[in-house]
């Protein structure tokens, strides 16, 4: 065989892909969203997902979304996958890079996206554009200058077997 293979993933599917797979280890019922952080010659320098924080056990600490106690929901405790991913990057400047996400940051995640560098966010799910929280994300993604894509899906589907 003298050819090379032609049906090799794209550097987007692959990193989308990268993305969604570390999303795969959150604990959340409701949502696993996993970010992959890519350098400009596409070499991946870091992932994460939506998780408690270290310490803090996946057992002790509440999964739910809503009720009367606002301290019994996960949401004053999960880190977010984007900011795992960047606090987990251990190699210094993240200045130009790109991220994959499987949803769009939220405006926390939006600061904590600029103020590292990232320059690019390529997402997949936009499930909550109408919240104030993306709302303000994409306000201060455009005033920075942080260029945000929808990934464009190509349907391929992936196997592993593990
Ligand atoms: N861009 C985002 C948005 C949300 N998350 C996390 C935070 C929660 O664990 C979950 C969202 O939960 P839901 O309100 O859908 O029940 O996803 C994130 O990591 N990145
Ligand atoms: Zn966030």
């Amino acid at each position: 065989m003298s050819e090379k293979r032609n049906d090799y993933i794209s550097w987007d599917e692959y990193f989308m892909a990268v993305a969604k797979l570390a999303g795969m280890r959150s604990k959340d019922p409701h949502s696993q969203v996993g970010a992959c952080i890519v350098s400009p010659d596409n070499k991946i320098l870091s992932m994460g997902y939506n998780g408690l924080p270290t310490g803090c056990s996946d057992d002790e600490f509440p999964w739910g979304r809503d009720g009367e106690d606002p301290l019994r929901s996960k949401y004053y405790y999960v880190t977010h996958s984007e900011l795992n991913a960047i606090l987990n990057y251990r190699g210094g400047s993240l200045e130009g890079a790109k991220m994959y996400v499987s949803l769009f940051p939220c405006n926390e995640c939006a600061k904590a996206i600029i103020q590292s560098g990232i320059k690019t966010v390529i997402y997949d799910c936009d499930k909550y554009d109408k919240t104030p929280e993306v709302i303000a994300s994409k306000m201060m993604f455009q005033a920075a200058r942080v260029s945000f894509q929808k990934y464009e899906p190509t349907h391929r589907e992936i196997t592993i077997t593990v």
